[in-house]
C-alpha cells in the first residue's frame, strides 16, 4: 500500500500475523478542514505500533476516531472483522479498546489504590448497588499495582505522586479492563527525565511479557526506538510512512517532513 508521495507505507500486518485492528480509508473533516485523511492500517495482534509526527499532524484525532470519541466521516474501523465504526466509546472499550490521554485523568484526592478499585467496580457497569464491597476486590488492586511498581504507593493520593507515578497510575486504571489494545497518547509528556526509563520499562514489559498489542503516540523517539516494532508517520492528517524504524528514519520523505524540527 502506498500513502502518499514516495514514502515508504509498508503494511505487512496482514501477511505475518491475523489483523486485530484493521482501519480502512479512515477520515475526520470538520467544517472544511481534513483533521484526518484516508489513513490505512492493519494493526497485527501483540504488535507495538508508534504514531510520531508534528505537532497537529492528527495523531491525538487518530486515537479520538480509534477510541470513538469521534466518529470517521469517511471510511471504516473493525476489531477482529467486527465493525467498530459507529459504535460509541463505552461499547469499543467493553470490546477491548483501552486508552490513556495526554492531559491526566486523575482524581487529586483519591488514593491509588482507590482509583483501581473504583475502574474494578466500574467495569461491571450498571447501578452502583449491584457493585460488591470495596474488600471484594483487594486482591485485584494489590496484584495490578504490583505489575505497574505502584504497590508501595497504595495509599498516596494521585497528588502526591511524581508525574511518572501518575503515568503508571493511569496504566494501572486500564489494565483493570484487559483491554486487547492499548491506546497510549504520549505516556510520557511531563515525565521527568529520570523517570522515563522505568515508564518505559513498564510499558515494554506489558507489551512483550503479557503479549498486549499498544498503539502510542510519543515525540520522544529514543524511546520508541527501542519499543516499537512499526512506526507510523502523521503528516497533514495523512499518514506518510509505515515501516520498521530503521526503515522510517532513513526515509528521506520523512526526513523532509520534519525539517527543522528533527526527528
Ligand atoms: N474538534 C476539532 N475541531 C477543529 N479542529 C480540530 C479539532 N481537534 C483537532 N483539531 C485540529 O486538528 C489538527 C490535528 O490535531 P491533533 O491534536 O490530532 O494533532 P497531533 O498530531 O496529536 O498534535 P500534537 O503532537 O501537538 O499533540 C490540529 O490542527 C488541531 O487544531
Amino acid at each position: 500500500m502506498t500513502a502518499s508521495g514516495t514514502a515508504t507505507v509498508r503494511d505487512e500486518g496482514a501477511r505475518v500475523a491475523a489483523p486485530v485492528l484493521r482501519l480502512a480509508g479512515v477520515g475526520w473533516r470538520v467544517g472544511g478542514a481534513a483533521i484526518v485523511e484516508d489513513v490505512t492500517v492493519d494493526v497485527r495482534e501483540g504488535e507495538f505500533l508508534a504514531f510520531i509526527g508534528p505537532n497537529g499532524a492528527g495523531k491525538t484525532s487518530l486515537f479520538n476516531l480509534i477510541s470513538g470519541i469521534v466518529r470517521p466521516t469517511s471510511g471504516s474501523l473493525t476489531l477482529d472483522g467486527t465493525d467498530l465504526t459507529d459504535l460509541p466509546v463505552h461499547t469499543r472499550a467493553r470490546r477491548g479498546i483501552g486508552r490513556t490521554f495526554q492531559t491526566s485523568s486523575l482524581w487529586p484526592r483519591m488514593t491509588v489504590a482507590e482509583h483501581v478499585r473504583l475502574a474494578a467496580q466500574a467495569r461491571q457497569g450498571g447501578s452502583h448497588r449491584l457493585w460488591r464491597r470495596a474488600s471484594a476486590y483487594a486482591t485485584e488492586v494489590t496484584g495490578v499495582l504490583e505489575r505497574t511498581g505502584l504497590g508501595h504507593r497504595a495509599g498516596a493520593s494521585a497528588a502526591e505522586l511524581s508525574h511518572g507515578e501518575k503515568r503508571k497510575l493511569e496504566l494501572a486504571v486500564l489494565l483493570v479492563g484487559e483491554p486487547r489494545i492499548m491506546l497510549l497518547d504520549e505516556p510520557m509528556a511531563g515525565v521527568s527525565a529520570e523517570e522515563v526509563p522505568a515508564l518505559t520499562e513498564l510499558i515494554r514489559t506489558l507489551h512483550v511479557d503479557e503479549g498486549r498489542t499498544v498503539l502510542m503516540v510519543e515525540h520522544h523517539m529514543d524511546v520508541l526506538l527501542g519499543l516499537a516494532d512499526r512506526l507510523a508517520v502523521m503528516h497533514h492528517g495523512r499518514l506518510l510512512a509505515l515501516d520498521t524504524p530503521g526503515a522510517v528514519t532513513a526515509d528521506p520523505v520523512v526526513q523532509q517532513a520534519y525539517l527543522g524540527e528533527g526527528l
